[in-house]
């Protein structure tokens, strides 16, 4: 059986550098391009690249995904600043090439998808819920991806669920004390050195809590996922946002 031709896109960065190593190991795929900033796309085409592994910044991701979708190659990505409106714009060029696939993961670690389902599935049985995630000093945005979504995600099962707005008597605050308010969810973002990227959920009910939490501990935590991803999007056509979809959870 021919090998599924990928291309790394952001090949020099943390998880790019390692996404490299994980797809030059995998016997079913061929590296066929691993290309960084000032790098021409239509590297892509020449190589007949079939699947491309984005992992860039919020600032580049856009152009990048435009350009494989324009040219019919999948996408898997990891690179983070995901908002309705970039969603809504990637839909838009992905209803003109409907038999291309993407697949938008704020985690490819199996451990932090399941915390997020861990955490949504537990959301409705506590009064106040609220999200820390720490990583390494290096990283661009806050909050990260994961924790966004998290948010997101804990939000929606307890609206359904629901549930009033969260218990909180502040009255006066130092401007940023209580984090960043996702949908009524409450996240704390951490950067220090010697970290990479953990999780905290951190849920509160009368006279219990609990804490659900997920550490990476190196980067190769993201290559099961990434692998995974990449051989499932090329028969996924259009928008999948969450590689739990790609778990069979239940
Ligand atoms: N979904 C997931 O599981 C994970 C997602 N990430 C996300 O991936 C992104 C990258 O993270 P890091 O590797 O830590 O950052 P990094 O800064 O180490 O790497 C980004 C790389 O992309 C390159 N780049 C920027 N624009 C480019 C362009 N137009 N074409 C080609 N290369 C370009 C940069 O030169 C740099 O080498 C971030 O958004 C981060 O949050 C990181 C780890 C896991
Ligand atoms: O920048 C990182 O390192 C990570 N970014 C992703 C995020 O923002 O959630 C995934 C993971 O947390 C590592």
């Amino acid at each position: 059986m021919s090998k599924l031709r990928v291309a790394v896109v952001g090949a020099k960065g943390r998880i790019g550098s390692e996404a490299v190593r994980a797809v030059e190991a995998a016997d079913d795929l061929e590296l066929v391009a691993a290309l960084g900033r000032g790098d021409q796309l239509e590297t892509l085409v020449e190589t007949g690249t079939q699947v491309v592994v984005e992992l860039t910044t919020p600032a580049s991701v856009m152009g990048n995904l435009d350009f494989c979708v324009r040219h019919g190659i999948h996408a898997v990505v990891g690179t983070t600043g995901w908002t309705d409106e970039r969603l809504a714009q990637l839909g838009t060029s992905l209803a003109a090439s409907p038999e291309t696939g993407v697949l938008i993961a704020p985690n490819f670690s199996i451990g932090a998808v399941l915390t997020m389902k861990f955490a949504e599935t537990a959301a409705r049985w506590f009064e106040s819920v609220e999200i820390i995630e720490l990583h390494h000093p290096d990283k661009a945005d806050a909050p990260s991806g994961t924790a966004h979504r998290t948010a997101q995600l804990v939000a929606a099962a307890r609206t359904d669920a629901g549930l009033p707005a969260q218990p909180d008597a502040t009255v006066t605050e130092l401007a940023g004390a209580r984090g960043a308010d996702v949908d009524g969810v409450r996240v704390h973002s951490v950067r220090l050195r010697g970290l990479l990227a953990h999780q905290e959920v951190v849920l509160g009910g009368e006279g219990e809590t609990l804490t659900v939490r997920h550490d990476s501990l190196h980067h190769s935590s993201f290559m099961p996922g990434i692998l995974l991803g990449v051989r499932r999007v090329v028969s996924a056509p259009g928008l999948t946002f969450g590689l739990e979809h790609f778990l069979d959870l239940s």
